[in-house]
């Protein structure tokens, strides 16, 4: 059944700028995820939230394919993912040719690849990043631009890796 549309403020994805944000979480970091959700919506933000939304096990590729479509398709300017060690939503995420996923720790990261890899889809790790740097690092996502020049060059080389054989 399709779900209703969120509210749509503009797509810009600069500092103080309202902006449509997807999250998703597996059974391991739905906690985290509602307190970024809540965080996001403090701010200003629009959110949509495609769960989980309890402990019962769920598969986080299933999660994060969700959210993957939505900032694809640009109905979300960013995705936030959540699982036990953001690693296998970060593998999850990045297999979707739309999506730069960076799995994060604390804000410095979250600074450096929003300007140098225009990191779309923010992946953290509840079992290991705490809740105080996992806000931190939400926050500064949001707010730091892509710095272009050089690191363009280098993002436009990221496109999916043609496998040949041997
Ligand atoms: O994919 C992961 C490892 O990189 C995530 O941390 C998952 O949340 C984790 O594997 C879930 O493990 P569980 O034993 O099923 O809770």
């Amino acid at each position: 059944m399709p779900r209703p549309a969120p509210e749509r403020p503009a797509q810009t994805g600069g500092p103080d700028v309202s902006i449509t944000i997807a999250f998703g979480a597996d059974h391991a970091g739905f906690a985290l995820k509602d307190a970024l959700v809540a965080e996001a919506r403090a701010l200003g933000h629009a959110v949509e939230d495609l769960g989980t939304n309890g402990p019962e096990s769920v598969d986080y590729p299933d999660i994060a394919a969700r959210v993957c479509a939505e900032v694809a398709a640009g109905r979300a300017r960013f995705g936030v993912l959540v699982c036990g060690t953001g690693i296998g939503m970060s593998i999850a995420a990045n297999r979707h040719p739309a999506i730069r996923c960076a799995l994060v720790h604390d804000a410095t990261g979250a600074r450096l690849t929003r300007a140098h890899n225009d990191a779309n889809v923010l992946a953290l790790g509840a079992r290991l990043t705490g809740l105080e740097p996992a806000l931190d690092a939400l926050r500064t996502f949001l707010a730091t631009p892509f710095e272009g020049g050089r690191h363009a060059r280098r993002v436009a080389k990221l496109s999916p890796v043609t496998e040949t054989a041997g």
